[in-house]
This record gives C-alpha cells, structure tokens and sequence, in this order.
C-alpha cells in the first residue's frame, strides 16, 4: 500500500501541492496528471525523497518514509523507490551494462548475482544487444529503455516515473507506452507515473489523480473520470475530445444556453450544462435546440469526423459520422441533446 496523508508544499509563500491525500494498493499503476504547473512533479519529488513536505506524511508498505511535521525523511537511496526522468541522465563514460550495475554495486550485490540481474533486465527491455555500446552510440529511446533498466535493476518496490516519454517522437510514445505497461506487469512494482497526457493516463493507469494548481480534483480509475467527473476541470481535460461546457443563465422566465434561449430546467440560475461529443450534431438548419458556431475544424478519428465550432470563447466538439458539407469559416449549426449528461455550477462544483 501506498499512502499519502495531507500532503503540503509550500516555497516560501507559494503553495505548490495542497493538503492531498490518497493510498492506492500494492502493484497499482498511479498517474499523476495535470497541466504544466500543478504541482505532480513536486508530488513527485516527495515520493522520491527528494523533497521535502512542509506538512503531512508519505507512507509505503505501512512505514512513513517522509514525514513533514517532524521535518523527517528517508533518505532517497533508501526508501526503495526507483525514479526515472524525463531526462535519461546516463553515465556517459559507462557502457549500458556498467550503467545498469551501478545500482546493484552500490547495493553491494556479489558479482555472480550482479551478472545475473544485468542479464534479466536488458533481457526484459530488450537492450541485451547494446550491452557493450555507450550512451552516445544509442538513439534516445534506447537511452531511455538503459535508464528504465538501470531504474529497476535493484527491484525497488515504488517505481516513480516523470514524464519519461515526452521527448520521444509520437510513434515511439505509443510503443513504449504499452513497453511499461508490460514492465509494469512484469515486475508488479507500484508505479506513480506524472504526465500532462491524458490519452497516457487513460490507457496506463490503474487509479489517476487530476492536478490542478496543487490540489487533487479527483482520485479515481479512468472509467470513473469519464463516466463521473467530479468538477468542470476534470471533465474538460479528460476524454478524447473533452466534454463540452456550455454556460446557461436565467432570461425572464427561462434560460439562455450558450447565448441563445432554450428550453432547459437548471438546477441553478447561473451555471454550465456538459454535453459530451458523440451526443451532439451538426447541420445546417437551425432548430430550438441548435446553437450556431463558426466552423474552425474537422479532423478523422477512427473512422468518424470531430467537428469544431467557435464563437465567443465558447469552443464545442461533436464527433460525427461523416464531415458536414461547410467549409472552414462557414456558420454550422450545433445541434444540442434534450438534456445535458450533467451539470456544474460556475465554479466548476458537480451539481448533478
Ligand atoms: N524549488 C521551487 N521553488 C519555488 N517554486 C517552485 C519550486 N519547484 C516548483 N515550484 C513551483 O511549484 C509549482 C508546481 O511545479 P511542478 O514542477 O510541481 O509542476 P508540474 O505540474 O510538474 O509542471 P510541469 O508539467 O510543467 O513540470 C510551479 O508553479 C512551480 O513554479
């Protein structure tokens, strides 16, 4: 079990993670994710022991490794933890397999069973034909296969991955992305993996915590993020396309939805009605339901048309099954279901 309990950071006045808490189980895939700022890889950092909590406590396996209201931590080699960076930090005058053993002579492994574990982990990533190269005679994803090696050589029971994948072009990310998920089902050592990438989260994880500006918006599994999101911001940046969030204020004696009157039953005066993509439509007639929009794009995605439209700062996505005859910049109408999937209010709270 992984444990973290009201966790804080503060630098100086800036608090950069805020009073999170949550445990996952042994051999859970946790993926901390979030936009550029939010705080994941400073949660991170304090799982690795890097860093510091100003308040609260980091626990694995039922023993506090930090412990941020006695200003105590582990020392970061010994907490049994393994992190890998974005990064690959290789040792350049060391051959990939000098730099895999570094670990296990640190640990003190006796060479016969030092030899033997080198063999086992460039066998599990498939580096065992570049064991005698250096760094600089190897492309950048298989520096970062060395530094994943090197990582889990000493079989840490809490792996922590930041962002490893983001300097790889797209094809490989997707290769490598199911090569951790094999890892990871390989040496069943919990895993806490940071991205701002939510098609990675999705697809890797076994629990996500959504960051944003430090705190955890929900804790939850993929399915639950789609199916339920708890507020306004994890339904907008989670989800391929995201949900679509349209603003409804009371007008006399009814609503107005994305500017226009509509027939509609809020639960509140002043709020945002999510809709989800594959339930709108577009055309070119008007109805009570439509709301018109410029066309600002169309893009394929499996076998079905995603469609934009653009007016006012309201941004809506519908998928389609085929691309409606507009060209870009000509007015299509999106057409709205009868009722919204759900409902938030202004500052982004589920409503129901
Ligand atoms: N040592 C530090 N001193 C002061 N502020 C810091 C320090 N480290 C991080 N911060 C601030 O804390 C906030 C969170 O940073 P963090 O690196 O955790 O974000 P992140 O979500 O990992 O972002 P990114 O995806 O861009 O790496 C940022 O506003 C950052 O500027």
């Amino acid at each position: 079990m992984l444990e973290i309990c009201n966790l804080c950071k503060r630098f100086g006045a800036f608090e950069a993670v805020k009073n999170v808490s949550l445990k996952v189980p042994d051999g859970a895939f946790l993926v901390l994710l979030g936009p550029s700022g939010c705080g994941k890889t400073t949660l991170l950092r304090m799982l690795a022991g890097l860093e510091l909590p100003s308040e609260g406590q980091i626990i694995f396996d039922g023993q506090t490794v930090s412990d941020g209201d006695r200003s105590w931590a582990v020392d970061p080699a010994k907490r049994n933890s393994g992190l890998v960076f974005q990064s690959y930090a290789l040792w350049p005058h060391m051959s990939v397999r000098g730099n895999v053993e570094w670990p296990l002579k640190v640990m003190k492994m006796p060479k016969v069973e030092r030899a033997a574990r080198i063999n086992e982990v460039l066998n599990l990533l498939e580096i065992n034909q570049l064991a005698d190269r250096y760094p600089n005679e190897i492309s950048g994803g298989q520096q970062q296969r060395v530094a994943i090696a090197r990582t889990i050589a000493p079989k840490p029971s809490v792996l922590l991955f930041d962002e490893p994948l983001s300097n790889l072009d797209a094809k490989l990310r997707v290769e490598m992305r199911t090569e951790l998920m094999r890892l990871h089902r390989a040496t069943g050592a919990t895993t806490v993996y940071v991205t701002h990438d939510q098609i990675e989260a999705m697809t890797m994880a076994t629990h996500v915590a959504v960051m944003n500006h430090g705190t955890v918006q929900q804790f939850g599994t993929p399915a639950d993020l789609i199916n339920t999101p708890e507020t306004a911001f994890v339904a907008t940046f989670v989800g391929t396309p995201p949900n679509n969030m349209v603003p409804v204020v009371k007008n006399g004696s009814g609503y107005k939805v994305g500017g226009r009157a509509m027939q509609l039953s809020p639960p509140s005066d002043d709020c945002l009605a999510m809709y989800r993509a594959e339930k709108m439509s577009v055309s070119e007639t008007e109805s009570a339901m439509t709301l018109p929009m410029e066309l600002v794009e169309t893009s394929a995605i499996a076998g079905r048309t995603m469609v934009t439209g653009l007016r006012d700062g309201l941004r809506l996505t519908a998928i389609v099954d085929s691309a409606p005859p507009m060209r870009i910049g000509d007015t299509v109408q999106f057409s709205l279901p009868p009722e919204p999937d759900c409902w938030f209010s202004r500052t982004g709270e589920r409503l129901g």
